[in-house]
């Protein structure tokens, strides 16, 4: 079997769009001074969807979020071009001519992306190929079924907040990710703010209930050692990205505190990064996200340095993607579940472009034996709503 082609195109939704509320999350921005909004980065609205065919007509479908147009280009014009004609069961070959061509200018970031939507499109041809599911290739069913998290919860009004917090208990999640909506430009009074959204949602969930707490990158080190004592009380399962990716030695000071778990990894890439997170014991939970890191051939490698280190994997967003890395390890004990929403920063939006995705039963997703490869499908219904970049 030979590759024969790669077909990189962008979604880029042109449906409604529900304006974020409030002081949706905090992110890196906010610490930036601009006159825009500084939310405005946070918008994931257009998507690459990957298509890679076979010389005996399998297509593996692989995708990345992160900055699409230029992950577009960085397949059409590098990786493309070193995968065409090969053997995709030689993939960790293929994985490593991405990686090192690629080296000097990509290691991180929307490279990393990119070679990781041309690794999903190739594992989807494997278990195509064998009519199995890429679980079944990595390690096969380690759980009867994956227990998932909500995960919304950003940061508006609290009554609504606390709306949104009881519908979804009452479908029967047991654990749930909301969103800090302030952060050191917004002084004492966003430190009342964001006190005051997680006792409102502990109010609504009780203490049965694992909560889990996302900064998105917007505060920093002082910030952080001074919310930390202050949120303990509430018992979070963690707290997430509370300061840049790149300030690892932060993360680690954080995490020494032993005050509440420090999770992270969304915005890390390969192998490599996750060794040096593990090694200065960064964070507590690992949540790499597979269509970022490097693939399923990076993200089976993380797990099992995760497994050494037994420092649990929780991967980002969900998405099929991710749950065939967590139902193949004991590493991964849970999955992110982002729900289907009306198109809003574009978290959902997967949901508008795939079919194939597992909906969320009593707080638990459910993979299929008998489902090949990744088992996504293009869909077709909201194909209206979208502009396609060839
Ligand atoms: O789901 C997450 O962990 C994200 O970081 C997504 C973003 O919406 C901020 O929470
Ligand atoms: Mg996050």
């Amino acid at each position: 079997m030979k590759i024969k082609s790669v077909r990189a195109r962008v979604y880029e939704w042109k449906g409604k769009t529900v304006p974020p509320q409030g002081n949706f999350c905090s992110n890196a921005m906010d610490l930036v001074y601009s006159n825009t909004e500084s939310m405005s980065t946070f918008r994931f609205h257009s998507w690459t969807v990957v298509e890679i065919e076979t010389d005996d007509g399998i297509v593996g479908l692989g995708n990345v979020a992160l900055a699409p147009r230029i992950a577009k280009a960085i397949i059409d014009e590098y990786l493309a071009p070193l995968v065409i004609g090969q053997d995709p069961w030689d993939y960790e070959y293929l994985w490593q001519r991405m990686y090192r061509s690629t080296h000097a200018w990509g290691r991180k970031g929307v490279t990393m992306a990119a070679i990781s939507a041309v690794d999903l499109a190739i594992w989807d041809i494997l278990g195509k190929s064998v009519g199995k599911p890429v679980f079944k290739l990595l390690g096969g069913r380690t759980k009867e079924k994956i227990p998932c998290y909500y995960s919304k919860l950003y940061r508006t009004d609290l009554k609504d907040m606390q709306q949104e917090a009881q519908k979804f208990l009452d479908q029967g999640f047991k654990a749930f990710k909301m969103r800090f909506g302030y952060g050191p430009v917004h002084l004492q009074q966003g430190v009342s703010e964001n006190l005051k959204s997680v006792a409102a949602v502990r109010e609504v969930i009780g203490y049965d209930t694992d909560l889990m707490l996302e900064c998105y990158m917007g505060w920093n080190l002082e910030y952080a050692k001074r919310m930390l004592p202050k949120l303990a009380k509430y018992e979070p399962r963690w707290l997430e990205e509370p300061v840049i990716a790149d300030d690892i030695d932060g993360y680690a000071e954080l995490n020494a505190m032993n005050i509440i778990p420090i999770s992270g990894g969304e915005h890390e890439f390969s192998l490599y990064g996750f060794k040096q997170l593990l090694d200065k014991k960064a964070v507590s939970v690992v949540q790499y996200d597979t269509n970022r890191v490097g693939g399923i051939t990076a993200a089976h490698k993380i797990n099992a340095l995760c497994e050494a280190y037994s420092v649990p994997v929780i991967p980002h967003a969900g998405q099929m993607h991710n749950y065939h890395l967590t139902m193949s390890t004991l590493a991964s004990p849970m999955a992110e579940y982002f729900p289907i929403f009306d198109v809003e920063v574009g978290n959902e939006l997967f949901w508008y472009i795939f079919d194939g995705e597992p909906i969320a039963d009593n707080g638990f997703l459910q993979l299929r034996d008998d489902v090949p490869g990744l088992g996504l499908s293009l869909k077709t219904e909201y194909l209206q709503h979208f502009h396609i970049v060839e």
